[in-house]
């Protein structure tokens, strides 16, 4: 059925006001404590948002169910919290489907895995991706039902290409679950497959860059795994993993690529022609740059000296604009009719082919974020959807991120100028909806570095008021929420909440994102003054964003949104 992309009027609340929406990255709501960076900075803006509260300040959930991922011990992710927020609906996703393609056994049967089974003959099947339960890219146990069931269905010779982690778990766990995947190794190798980890790196240095921030980390990669050639050899991933964290400052996030080499010292798992070749993260950001570089004849990021001819499959397809990968293992999510498609074509006068065309004001969306959460605000927010849904009427600005370091070293990164380009384009009048993700709590807080954390909550915050001043003076509304926790708390905590010390008495730094629920302050001079937070809303989350941006731009949402957080009182 064709959709009726027509929204209809909101019965209270005017159109043609300018909308901010404003999502702080990584910024959740926890108890108030020396380990709570938003707490110990200096943050008077998002302060005095709080103080609006209950009528127009309130939390909202941002992990597990409310996000689609398979259970509230999942904490949230940028992925699935810019895709609730742009979606308005839960989907289920890559982690819950790829969980039941696996129990079903479905994931077998499917057309992704025939095409890469015609390779187990004669070649060699390689997987590839994130070693870790951190369960925002990847799982462990998922990638351990995939080699058995590989290897039940023929697969001879099989090569493992490992990310490691540090960020979506403790930094020192690669250790651990490399040592798991070992030994799952060598209980196939005890069955006659030849089964055994060939490459290696830290996820941030290896394979893992996003939206082309810096193709130099996918070429370390593709020369480890593809060409089997690093700076570092080693007889076992074990001990390489070992070695290369004792060097000092060293990482998970951010060890050298190594490769696995035999006694002569070659490496046991380059990918040649005739092979197979699986990525197994569900997540797509960290994934489409070397999809690309696997998948595309004409490539030109790097040299990719050889380029085998392969069997390639994503876990799942990683871009549904681009149709990248081609194959894939299970199909993504299908996120459609997202709010910003919506609201793009409730505002175009003569609107072209497929879907109709409706009168109205000119709706145009502005979206401005750093390169290394480029396609949070766009590509999560519509779907996982590359591109405009109409370019006259879109503009996604990017402000180029810093690359080669570690946020910790800079952790305003471009906040200001992310919200001056924000200022601007509100100014200008051009736009009716000006959409910003401000990075600083999430990126800095992943580095684990607590002063540094704070220093960026701060900026974030100042940024914010850069932008609510802009509000203020166009006479516009500003909806200001988050996609999911990590500053808020940078320890790990026994169930009773205490920081959790290592066996040198050191508190465990949590690099992570957390399970906290995340704020929604809405307000400005052109909010309806009748306008306050619904109390009917049970267990709220970040889908119901959606619709309440609707509102304030005067439409009323689809009816199988999740309901919006706002209602107007009559006086
Ligand atoms: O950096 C990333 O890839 C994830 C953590 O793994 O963070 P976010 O979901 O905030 O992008
Ligand atoms: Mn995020
Ligand atoms: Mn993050």
């Amino acid at each position: 059925m064709a959709t009726a992309w027509t929204l209809p009027d909101h019965p209270k609340l005017p159109k043609g006001k300018k909308v901010a929406v404003v999502v702080l990255d990584g910024w959740g709501e926890a108890n108030p404590d020396e380990y709570n960076c938003i707490h110990v900075a200096q943050t008077p803006v998002m302060d005095s948002l709080k103080n609006g509260a209950p009528e127009k300040w309130r939390l909202v959930k941002a992990h597990g169910t409310a996000v689609g991922l398979p259970s509230d011990d999942d904490m949230g992710n940028s992925e699935v919290g810019h895709n609730a927020l742009g979606a308005g609906r839960i989907f289920a996703q890559g982690a819950k489907l790829v969980d039941s393609a696996l129990a079903s056994g479905k994931i077998f049967d499917g057309e992704g895995f025939k095409y890469i089974k015609e390779s187990f003959d004669n070649g060699t099947l390689h997987l590839i991706g994130l070693l870790s339960d951190g369960g925002v890219h990847s799982r462990l146990d998922q990638v351990q039902l995939l080699l058995k069931g590989a290897s039940e269905r023929g697969a001879k010779r099989i090569r493992v290409h490992i990310l490691t982690d540090g960020r979506d778990v403790l930094d020192g766990s690669s250790v651990g679950f490399v040592e798991t995947l070992e030994n799952d190794l060598s209980q196939l190798r005890e069955k006659g497959v030849d089964a055994r980890i060939a490459s290696g790196g830290g996820r941030m240095y290896v394979t893992m860059d996003r939206y082309e921030n810096d193709w130099s980390v996918v070429k370390r990669g593709w020369d480890a795994q593809v060409l089997g050639e690093a700076p570092h050899k080693f007889k076992n991933a074990v001990e390489a993993v070992k070695t290369l964290r004792a060097e000092p400052g060293a990482n998970d996030q951010y060890l050298p690529p190594f490769v696995i080499v035999d006694e002569s010292g070659s490496a046991v798992g380059p990918i040649v022609d005739g092979d197979a070749v699986v990525t197994f993260n569900f997540r797509a950001d960290r994934m489409t740059m070397l999809a690309k570089a696997l998948e595309y004849a004409d490539f030109d990021k790097f040299d990719r000296v050889r380029v085998p001819k392969i069997r390639y499959a994503g876990m799942l397809q990683y871009d549904g604009e681009l149709l990248l990968p081609k194959r894939y293992l299970v199909s993504p999510p299908e996120i459609d009719r997202t709010s910003g498609e919506y609201l793009v074509k409730n505002g175009v006068r003569t609107f072209a082919c497929r879907h109709g065309h409706t009168d109205g004001t000119s709706f145009v969306d502005k979206v401005i974020i750093e390169t290394v959460k480029f396609g949070h605000v766009t590509f999560f927010w519509n779907g996982n959807r590359s591109g405009y849904f109409d370019e006259s009427k879109e503009e996604y600005v990017e402000v180029p991120s810093d690359s080669g370091i570690t946020f910790n070293v800079k952790p305003k990164m471009k906040a200001v100028e992310i919200a001056e380009k924000a200022r601007d384009a509100l100014l200008s009048g051009k736009f009716d909806q000006v959409r910003v993700n401000l990075p600083n709590g999430d990126m800095v807080g992943h580095t684990g570095d607590i002063e540094a954390t704070v220093v960026a909550c701060k900026a974030a915050d100042e940024a914010v008021k850069i932008i609510l001043d802009a509000v203020e003076q166009v006479g516009g509304i500003y909806l200001v929420t988050a996609d999911h926790g990590n500053a808020e708390d940078m320890v790990k905590r026994n169930k009773a909440g205490k920081p959790l010390l290592d066996k040198s008495g050191a508190i465990q730094i949590l690099t992570s994102h957390t399970l906290q629920p995340v704020p929604v302050a809405i307000g400005g001079p052109g909010l309806h003054p009748g306008v306050k937070f619904r109390s009917d809303v049970e267990t709220p989350g970040l889908a119901n964003v959606a619709a309440t941006v609707m509102n304030l731009h005067g439409f009323e949402a689809p009816a199988d949104y999740e309901p919006t957080l706002i209602e107007v009182a009559d006086n």
